[in-house]
């Protein structure tokens, strides 16, 4: 395929080994993306772009009308099989992928029940309802403030509720090999790789409605940027490099609705194979005999009380998200012995990473404008907007740290490789975790000196927000690390203890500081939109000092915003880690988790399109392979 062609115009031979197919599988949704963004770079109408895409899996749409097909739906505990080979804990983003891809040989794999709580409605589309009501503990580096986080709980978790922005990290989280990044996700940025098949109904488009309100906001700041030093602006936002670019969202671009993992898959599946059992929580894996082989899952019938265990012949998958599943480790035995021995549960395995590396991408302190020589208002013939019909949800610029800071960089990295993680991590945390965050910091340190095509961004900056000028600087690869654990004086709480430990390390202040200095240079009267003479009003040009910014940054930073991940990093176990790269959990057998929580540090981008490559990771390349031998060479095919 050459450079610049639409992917999905392209009808392709199948790829001739089973490890590329499973790689087309998995690009396929990052596919169109590419295939949109190119569209726009080569002016091909993004229309096209979406009808070839929409025509090849028309027949498999039209042929299976959602209503009438899904998954069969246990509600009582009588419909449940005796066993079954697979277990799937989590009926979420990446746990629906997973069960789609198990459950596609039918020969191969047999019913998968997946677990979920709490779905009133497994029909429902999205609903703000469903979302868990979570808060975490008073964060001491925020003058205690306690910080709300929501998660999805209903069938498609997560992605049935989240800002559906499709993004992508830089590179080198996906350049294999690297202990302590994504890694080994089998990612690549090789193109060849890329498009081959067009068999997804997961969809990222420009579904249009970019709020004109904001579009003079976006003009203006566009033409600052390009007249700024060092960034790029690639054509495709997810080609991993970092810069200026629109990006799209995980919409539908024929009906205009939301595309996530229960319509990509799990609307339209009738397999014998599959069983879906809803309003239940899963309390607990058990783990039998010496090897602590995955046997089955206890759980809880929300509507009844009752307690049940559904017992695993092959395998078990927790694909509870960033926050459960931790929990579900330390109350199946796995996790730091002190933790479990306090909370009076049984030792499995001391795995002293579950629950440990919690991240999130920080939200910092608005930093605010106002223009008393407005620019002015776009015409029709704005050159920086995207085509009318390639609208996309919003521009952003992603900036690696010598570009948002080009004089403070090399003393944050410095003073970052420096640090004895000991001092800032939790009290009593496991030195395997300490030398993990220890590589970690030396990875970021490294990374905050490069601005190099595909290293990592660190200021990631949504354009057009807000109703004056200005920013809510967002810290791509925060340093602080919180935790995620059992309450040890109420274990049958359904969610844990979560503490964020916000800006505990002090490097994520110096970021923060780093960042509003950014604002203040490209707003003020040196930077490329002086002639707009910008007066700011919040923090206000007095807050200069270290002490009084870290006093706003303190008062005002949110250290979440929905992507938490981390708690059961993908990670050699003498680094903390907690699953390996075929993401089993050490010291057990037949048990993996495959979820956001392996990701060990957050990618530049939001969470959601890393976490379906998770869920194809395991339920294709993973499982599947345990089938090869077994399974005629066609079935993968079909
Ligand atoms: C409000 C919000 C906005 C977001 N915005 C974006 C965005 O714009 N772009 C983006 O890329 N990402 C976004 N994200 C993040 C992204 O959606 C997540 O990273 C991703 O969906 C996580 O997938 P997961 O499979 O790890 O977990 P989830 O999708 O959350 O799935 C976990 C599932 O497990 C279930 N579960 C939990 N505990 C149990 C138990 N004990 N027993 C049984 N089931 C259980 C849950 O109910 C849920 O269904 C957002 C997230 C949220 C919540």
């Amino acid at each position: 395929m050459k450079q610049g062609q639409v992917s999905q115009v392209q009808i392709m031979t199948p790829p001739k080994s089973f490890a590329l197919f499973c790689l087309n599988r998995v690009f396929n949704y990052v596919a169109f993306v590419r295939s949109v963004m190119m569209a726009r770079k080569f002016n091909i109408s993004l229309v096209v772009a979406a009808l070839s895409l929409i025509t090849r899996i028309l027949p498999v749409a039209v042929a299976v009308p959602d209503s009438v097909l899904r998954a069969r739906h246990v509600q009582t505990p009588e419909e449940l099989r005796d066993s079954y080979d697979y277990i799937v804990v989590g009926a979420g983003t990446a746990g629906l992928t997973i069960a789609d891809r198990l459950t596609e040989l039918p020969e191969c794999t047999r019913r998968i029940p997946c677990f979920m709580w709490n779905p009133s409605d497994p029909n429902g589309d999205r609903q703000t309802a469903h979302l868990y009501n979570l808060t975490s503990v008073p964060q001491i580096g925020l003058n205690n403030r306690t910080i709300p986080l929501g998660m999805g709980f209903g069938v498609g978790g997560s992605s049935a509720v989240n800002g559906m922005a499709v993004m992508r990290g830089t590179a080198i989280h996906f350049v294999p090999p690297n202990p302590v990044l994504a890694a080994d996700f089998n990612i690549t940025y090789d193109i060849q790789a890329w498009g081959q098949y067009n068999d997804t109904r997961l969809y990222a488009s420009f579904p249009g409605g970019l709020n004109p309100a904001i579009n003079w906001c976006i003009e203006t700041i566009y033409d600052g940027l390009i007249q700024t030093p060092g960034i790029p602006f690639p054509a495709d936002g997810h080609a991993g490099n970092h810069g200026v670019f629109y990006y799209p969202l995980s919409v539908d671009p024929k009906t205009r609705q939301r595309s996530y993992s229960r319509t990509g898959h799990w609307d339209g599946l009738n397999r014998p194979n599959y069983d879906i059992l809803t309003s239940a929580r899963a309390t607990k894996i058990v783990l039998s005999g010496k090897e602590n082989a995955a046997t089955g899952v206890e759980c809880i019938l929300t509507d009844t009380e009752k307690r049940v265990t559904v017992k695993a012949n092959k395998e078990v998958v927790i694909s509870t998200g960033a926050i459960h599943t931790p929990l579900l480790l330390q109350l199946s035995g796995v996790g730091p012995r002190m933790l479990l021995k306090k909370a009076k549960i049984p030792v499995k395995v001391s795995l002293p990473g579950v629950g440990a590396n919690f991240q999130d991408h920080p939200i910092g302190p608005p930093i605010r404008f106002n223009f008393t020589k407005p620019p002015p208002p776009p015409t029709s013939n704005s050159t920086h907007l995207p085509p009318s019909e390639g609208q996309g949800q919003g521009l952003v610029a992603d900036l690696p740290l010598p570009v948002a800071a080009p004089s403070a960089f090399p003393a944050i990295a410095s003073s970052l490789a420096r640090q004895d993680p000991a001092s800032f991590a939790a009290p009593g945390t496991d030195s395997s975790v300490l030398r993990g965050y220890k590589a970690q910091n030396n990875l970021l340190a490294e990374q905050m000196l490069s601005s190099a095509p595909g290293s990592l961004s660190f200021l990631h900056w949504v354009i057009g927000y807000g109703t004056a000028p200005g920013a809510n600087p967002i810290n791509f690869h925060p340093t602080s690390r919180g935790t995620v654990s059992v309450d040890p004086d109420n274990i049958d709480a359904p969610d844990p203890v979560v503490d964020y430990r916000a800006l505990t390390n002090p490097v994520d202040t110096d970021l923060m500081i780093a960042y509003l200095e950014f604002y203040r240079r490209f707003f003020g009267p040196e930077g490329p939109l002086a002639g707009y003479r910008a007066v700011e009003t919040a923090p206000g040009a007095k807050v200069t000092s270290r002490e009084d910014l870290a006093g706003y940054i303190r008062a005002n930073y949110i250290p979440q915003a929905w992507h938490p991940v981390g708690t059961a990093a993908k990670m050699r176990r003498e680094l903390g880690g907690v699953v390996d790269d075929e993401l089993r959990v050490y010291g057990t057998r037949g048990l993996r988790v495959a979820d956001a929580s392996v990701i060990p540090i957050l990618p530049g981008g939001t969470t959601q399109l890393t976490v379906y490559v998770i869920g194809e990771k395991v339920g294709f390349v993973v499982l599947s392979y345990s089938h090869i031998a077994s399974c005629p060479e066609t079935d993968f095919m079909c």
